[in-house]
């Protein structure tokens, strides 16, 4: 373990931030070691049988480590960051962004579940807002990093919660993993579909009102 309670199974170096643990919260993460990756890629490919350096394979290492870095990019960065506009603008009926693609690495198999995230949510009654950009940069925050699809709904919410102080919040998320149709069991096409619903959504009307925008166009 180093110093902040985090197992580091090498033993070479403790983890460089201190953020908070907890759902709606980055976790304590080690900044991102593109040569480690890189390296760890290329024992992959020895470890599949493969030779690393032929001329195709060359500069897969540092490329698989480029592209890690931008999928996990969402790691140990704060909500607060990212929902900053907040105005006074007195609104205090529903605001829904719906269809917001995003793609984010299963952390069982590391592979992609992708597909549309709905955010709602009931501004209190100052009517404080956000931008509406901000509801899709915090579904980029949250799905950049290794994840389940659960978690993602509800650390979505949860940060909402924290940082706008909604009457109510509902995350809708409709995701296709790649786990379950390139290998495994094998069902493409199966869509998993999460809802996380805090306070007023969780009154069955305001839900269904909810509900019936994001799915009936
Ligand atoms: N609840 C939940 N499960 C997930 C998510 N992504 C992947 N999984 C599941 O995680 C499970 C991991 O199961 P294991 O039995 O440990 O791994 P496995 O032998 O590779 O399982 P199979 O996928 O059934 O072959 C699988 O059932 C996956 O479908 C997610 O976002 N949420
Ligand atoms: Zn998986």
């Amino acid at each position: 373990m180093d110093g902040f309670g985090i197992p580091d199974p090498d033993g070479d170096g403790p983890a460089a931030s201190t953020l908070a643990p907890g759902n709606g919260r980055p976790r304590q993460v080690r900044p991102f070691d593109h040569d480690r990756v890189a390296r760890a890629v290329r024992e992959l490919l020895i470890g599949i049988g493969e030779d690393p350096d032929r001329e195709g394979l060359r500069k897969t290492p540092d490329r698989v480590a480029r592209a890690y870095r931008e999928a996990v990019e969402g790691l140990g960065r704060d909500p607060s960051e990212v929902l900053t506009t907040v105005f006074d603008e007195g609104h205090d009926e529903m605001v829904l962004v719906r269809d917001i693609d995003f793609s984010s690495l299963c952390e069982h198999h590391l592979v992609v579940f992708s597909g549309k995230a709905h955010v709602a949510y009931i501004p209190n009654s100052k009517g404080q807002i956000t931008g509406l950009s901000k509801l899709a940069r915090l579904v980029d925050l949250y799905s950049r990093r290794p994840q389940v699809q659960e978690r993602l709904t509800s650390q979505i919410a949860d940060a909402l919660v924290e940082v706008l102080d909604p009457r109510g919040v509902m995350v809708v998320i409709e995701a296709e993993h790649l786990c379950m149709s390139m290998r495994g069991v094998r069902k493409p096409g199966a869509t998993t579909v999460t809802s996380a619903v805090r306070g007023q959504f969780l009154s069955t009307a305001t839900r269904n009102e909810g509900m019936s925008l994001i799915l009936h166009r």
